[in-house]
């Protein structure tokens, strides 16, 4: 439905940003022409061009002669989806979501201004098509389903080269960059060059959740070859046909992208994702003192995760200070699970005050070959912090399974980031109804849906209707009957990256702390009312997203001005920051999102 009053807000919102003038441009003016126009989807309107800019822009004659509305072109474009929603009831699940993504693309190839608007008031529904779950199977399908480019892709073979490269993008100011290197696609492996579609989505997400503007966004992929066999053999494949490089190699390729990037746009965000773990431990800690960066799938995926912990706290009416006490095994010991531990480690050292080696207690590590302890042979240093002493709990040696643990240990929290879809079998779910909590919490948070450790309704099924319930992918909730709901929160990073990058933005930290970090896991994990959490519900509704956003990103950018690290961005100094108060903040950050209306293309006569 289309909303006028937020579209009355949005232009009212436009007009009092002019004290700040950071986001929103000034009346945009175009220098092509004709066809040109037409095909650039930054500034084409389709049939909404106004007669003055047909005439003026030597349009007259390439369009239809009615000019549609905005509105009315909003309305048609929800309409062939829906219709397509209906002509493709009974299809198979994968084909479904790919006819949605396509038409979706389509009008994102298209128009980019429709495109964001139907994505900003339809997030709840389009959210999965261009994220996750429907994102995996893009990039698992992206040779075939490739039609144009976008974003930039640098190769191996690009080595020398990327300095000069970085000044072919057209646009002028870049502020947000999702950069990967496709080794570990959401739980899909290595998918090589085919792991763009990621980069791709996680803009999507920042233009629909944090208002960036899409000219300023850049998704990049930087193609070292891939080790998946299958890709290197299939004809079709569009990146290089060579193993992955290492060592040396590897990081001489990452280097070189990172020094261009920052000459270019030094002021400029660069988000990692999905990179395999050593990559993504190695990469953050050789950027994070240098450039402005941060590594989503370690930071961004603790930080929302802690958010849930503490609101696990929270439903099972407990003070914030239990936090310390609670039991919590995590299953994956990669980038994700390690990330994870260390932020909760220090968040009950910190509540506790015992310091990080008692706080480590009451967590559990288990990867594809068990309780990780300090006997195991080639224990990675990543994950020997979290290994446990062999038989501090009872009978419990090195390598003992999953279900053997959670018998054992009676967790309060069951969370897995192992990428594993139903490691979390019926016999594991059973278990955790002994869990010492009567509110049990369990996260299966792998993507896409397929790799999640269990189904939503499984975990209710067999692990009992008192538990709280957490996936990274999205799943309806469960009817339990008698009118009881089985709530499904989605734990998922979408809920602080954008935040993370737009409040590091504003802020013009030259780097992202840890503080700025905890800053948005606790501003996310005290969104929630106290009657939500009755219910069970750890994390808003993805629909007031860009509310989320405004509230996430004023923390950051109050914890940068705080450790004193926030330089500006545009005309906002560093001592307008500081004398913002928090409401200002807040109000400042939601001001400066951009937000998708057709600018006029000409100057008024
Ligand atoms: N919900 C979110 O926001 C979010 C964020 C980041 C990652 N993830 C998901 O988490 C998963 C893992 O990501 P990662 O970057 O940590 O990957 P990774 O490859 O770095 O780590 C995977 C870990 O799982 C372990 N593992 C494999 N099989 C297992 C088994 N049968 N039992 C127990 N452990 C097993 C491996 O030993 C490894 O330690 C992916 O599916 C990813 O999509 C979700
Ligand atoms: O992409 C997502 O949906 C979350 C996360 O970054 C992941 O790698 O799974
Ligand atoms: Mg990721």
């Amino acid at each position: 439905m289309w909303k006028a009053a937020r579209f009355a807000a949005s232009r009212l919102s436009s007009r009092s940003t002019r004290r700040f003038s950071t986001a929103i441009p000034a009346p945009c003016i175009v220098h092509k022409r004709g066809a040109d126009i037409l095909h650039d989807p930054w500034f084409n309107k389709d049939t909404g061009f106004p007669l003055t800019e047909r005439d003026r822009l030597g349009l007259r004659g390439l369009l239809p002669p009615r000019v549609i509305s905005f509105e009315q072109q909003y309305a048609r474009f929800m309409e062939s989806y829906r219709s397509l929603e209906k002509n493709t009831k009974g299809q198979p699940e994968g084909v479904v979501a790919l006819a949605k993504w396509r038409i979706l693309n389509r009008l994102h190839d298209r128009n980019e201004t429709l495109y964001y608007r139907v994505l900003i008031d339809n997030i709840q529904d389009f959210a999965p098509i261009i994220y996750t779950p429907t994102v995996g199977l893009v990039c698992q399908n992206y040779s075939g389903l490739f039609r144009r480019p976008r974003g930039m892709y640098f190769s191996a073979k690009d080595k020398g080269e990327m300095m000069s490269m970085i000044y072919n993008w057209p646009a002028h100011q870049v502020d947000m960059i999702v950069l990967t290197d496709g080794s570990r696609i959401l739980g899909l492996g290595d998918l090589g060059v085919q792991g763009i579609g990621i980069p791709i989505g996680k803009l999507d997400m920042y233009v629909a959740a944090a208002g960036i503007n899409p000219q300023r966004i850049l998704p990049v992929m930087l193609d070292v070859g891939t080790n998946n066999q299958k890709l290197l053999e299939d004809r079709l494949y569009l990146g290089l046909r060579q193993p992955r490089l290492e060592g040396e190699e590897y990081i001489s390729i990452v280097d070189e992208f990172m020094e261009a990037v920052h000459t270019r746009w030094p002021k400029a965000i660069v988000q990692f994702e999905d990179f395999q773990m050593k990559w993504a431990f190695e990469t953050l800690q050789r950027y994070r003192k240098r450039f402005c960066t941060f590594n989503d799938d370690i930071q961004g995926t603790a930080g929302v995760a802690l958010a849930g912990l503490l609101g696990t706290v929270r439903v099972q009416g407990r003070p914030l200070s239990d936090f310390a006490k609670q039991k919590i095994v995590v299953v994956g010991a990669g980038s994700a699970g390690l990330g994870v531990l260390n932020m909760a480690v220090q968040a009950v050292a910190r509540m506790s005050g015992n310091g990080e080696a008692a706080a480590k207690n009451n967590f559990f590590l288990i990867d594809k070959d068990g309780l990780v302890t300090k006997e195991r042979n080639n224990l990675d240093p990543m994950a020997a912090p979290f290994a446990k002493e062999p038989g501090a709990i009872d009978g419990l040696r090195e390598g003992a399974s999953l279900l053997e643990v959670v018998k054992k240990v009676k967790p309060h929290v069951l969370l897995g980031l192992s990428g594993v879809g139903g490691v979390f079998n019926h016999e594991v779910l059973k278990a955790m109804q002994e869990s010492d909590s009567t509110k049990p919490a369990i996260f299966a948070m792998s993507n896409p849906t397929m790799n999640a450790e269990c189904t939503a309704e499984d975990a209710f099924k067999h692990a009992g209707e008192s538990i709280v319930f957490g996936s990274g992918s999205p799943f309806d909730n469960v009817d339990l009957g008698n009118g009881k709901v089985g709530h499904v929160n989605q734990a998922n990073n979408m809920y602080l990256f954008p935040g993370i990058g737009l409040g590091a933005l504003l802020s013009g930290a030259r780097i992202i702390s840890d503080g700025m970090l905890q800053a948005a896991s606790e501003c996310l994990a005290s969104y929630i009312t106290d009657v939500d959490i009755q219910k069970g519900i750890l994390y808003p509704s993805i629909d007031c997203i860009r509310n989320i956003t405004a509230e996430v990103g004023a923390a950051v950018l109050r914890a940068a001005v705080a450790e004193e690290l926030a330089e500006g961005h545009c005309e906002v100094g560093p001592r307008e920051l500081m004398n913002m108060c928090k409401e200002e903040t807040v109000e400042y950050v939601s001001r400066s999102m951009w937000f998708p209306v057709y600018s006029p293309l000409v100057h008024e006569k």
